[in-house]
This record gives structure tokens, C-alpha cells and sequence, in this order.
């Protein structure tokens, strides 16, 4: 089943070239989308778009055969519920000034009443923040500690705790690990993985990293110059009929 169905999404900002040009895909229900592509070449400026915090010059985006272009604000806000994001940099991502649990409690205190939430269940703040906690593989003692306490791999696990904590249907994951030590990367992409399995999560997961990517995802999509060139499974990835660009991509991971 189709979660997005993206038709011919353009998107330019003023005195700036074409960011997102004509680009269409689908990304279907329980799957693991890879984007990839160098700096510049219009990744998160396509995340953007998706979570509708940018808006698009031409193009459609169909949620669940929804067209989101066409939703009010009153009528987005169930959608925003449903996609939820993690930034590369989860210290920008936390307030400082908030304690992990408050920074934690968030997006529950924002959606509760429209929640039905089948994995967690809330009975008390404190309970709520352990289950959190627990999910990410981080101790509950964290919930008292404030972002700077904690090292970057475990500020990153408190916001994909907060992006799961109203189990979302998409994550966009827009360069999750690219703040991370090269063994804390590893472990925050097995537990991503981990995580999609046991919450039947979607993910479009954004990287640089050709390996990450493919370490991920079941289907990968190239990106250049805001145009998309390519896009197979990922055992796919080696076979001749790969574009130039994936190829000089391989050559160099
Ligand atoms: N708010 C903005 N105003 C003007 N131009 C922008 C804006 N955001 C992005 N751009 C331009 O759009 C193009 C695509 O940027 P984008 O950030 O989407 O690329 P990216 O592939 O995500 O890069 P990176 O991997 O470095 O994050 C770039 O040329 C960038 O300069």
C-alpha cells in the first residue's frame, strides 16, 4: 500500500535555482526509502515539503491518496500527526532548558486527544517517559537530566523516543547519524531498524552515506541537482543499468 504517492513536485526558493525539480515517487506502507545525494541537492528542502512546513510551486503529494496540498490548517493537523521528524543535530532539536522528560512528554501533551495508541499506553507522566525511555534503550535516569548532560548518541535517542512516542505512521529521518561517532552511528541505525520492525513504522531515511543507506532501506532514490536519477531496490544497487551518478556514488563508498 502506497503511504506517499509524490507526482511532479517542483519546488524553487526566490533568486535561488530550482531546489526540488519534477520529481515523482511513491513510498509504500512498512518500507525503508532511501535518499541519497551530495550536499545541496535538494534533500531536506524534499522533506520539507513532505512534512508540509514548506510549501510546493507545482506537484501533488498524496497521503494515503489524500492530497495534503489541499487540506486547511484544521485539516493538516491529523496529517502532521501522522509524520513526524529527526534532524541531523539533536542538540538543536532539544531545548536546553527542558528537562529529557518534559522535552520527551511533548508531542504527547500536543496530539493526546486525538491519540489511540496501540504500543505504548499512558497511566502517568512518569510511567509514560520510562516506556519511552526503555524503547530507546536508555536508562530510565535520563528522564531528570537536561540535553547537555547527555552525549550525542543518547540526545539522538531521545528524539527518535519523542518521534515515536504518538507512533507515527512515516519518519523522516533527514541525516540522523551524521553527528555521530562512527560506533554510536552504527547502533542508532540498528535500533532504527529495530524500531521499524516492532512499530510497523515507514521510514524515508536521507543521507549522504551510500552504505547507511543501503544498510537501511529496501529501496533507494538518487538525487542531483534536485532532479531524481535514479531509483531501485537495493540489490539492485551494482547492476549495469545503474545512472552514471549512482555509479560514481558507488565508486567512492
Ligand atoms: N530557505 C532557503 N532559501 C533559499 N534557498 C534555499 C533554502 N533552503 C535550501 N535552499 C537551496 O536549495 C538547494 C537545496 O538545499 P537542501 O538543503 O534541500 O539540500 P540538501 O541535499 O538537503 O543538502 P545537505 O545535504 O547539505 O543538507 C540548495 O541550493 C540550497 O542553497
Amino acid at each position: 500500500m502506497s503511504l506517499f504517492t509524490v507526482k511532479q513536485l517542483t519546488k524553487s526558493y526566490p533568486a535561488g535555482k530550482t531546489a526540488v525539480n519534477n520529481l515523482s515517487f511513491e513510498l509504500n506502507k512498512g518500507e525503508c526509502l532511501g535518499l541519497v545525494g551530495e550536499s545541496g541537492c535538494g534533500k531536506s528542502t524534499l522533506a520539507r515539503c513532505l512534512l508540509w512546513i514548506e510549501s510546493i510551486d507545482s506537484g501533488s503529494i498524496y497521503f494515503k491518496n489524500e492530497a495534503i496540498e489541499q487540506l486547511n490548517e484544521r485539516q493538516l493537523h491529523p496529517y502532521r500527526k501522522k509524520i513526524q521528524i529527526v534532524f541531523q543535530n539533536p542538540s538543536a532539536a532539544l531545548n536546553p532548558k527542558l528537562k529529557i522528560k518534559d522535552s520527551l512528554i511533548d508531542p504527547y501533551a500536543q496530539y493526546r486527544k486525538e491519540l489511540n495508541l496501540s504500543h505504548f499506553s499512558y497511566t502517568s507522566k512518569d510511567a509514560f517517559v520510562k516506556q519511552l525511555l526503555e524503547a530507546v534503550e536508555l536508562p530510565s535516569d535520563l528522564a531528570n537530566q537536561y540535553p547537555h548532560e547527555l552525549s550525542g548518541g543518547q540526545r539522538q535517542r531521545v528524539t527518535i523516543a519523542r518521534a515515536i512516542s504518538i507512533e507515527p505512521e512515516l519518519i523522516v529521518l533527514d541525516e540522523p547519524t551524521a553527528s555521530l561517532d562512527v560506533i554510536s552511528q552504527g547502533a542508532v541505525l540498528t535500533l532504527l531498524t529495530e524500531l521499524r520492525e516492532t512499530l510497523n513504522l515507514s521510514y524515508l531515511f536521507i543521507s549522504h552515506d551510500l552504505a547507511a543507506v543501503r544498510q537501511m532501506s529496501q529501496r533507494i532514490m538518487v538525487m542531483k541537482e534536485g532532479k531524481l536519477v535514479d531509483q531501485f531496490n537495493c540489490d539492485h544497487l551494482f547492476a549495469e543499468e545503474r545512472h552514471p551518478y549512482t555509479k560514481e556514488l558507488i565508486s567512492i563508498f
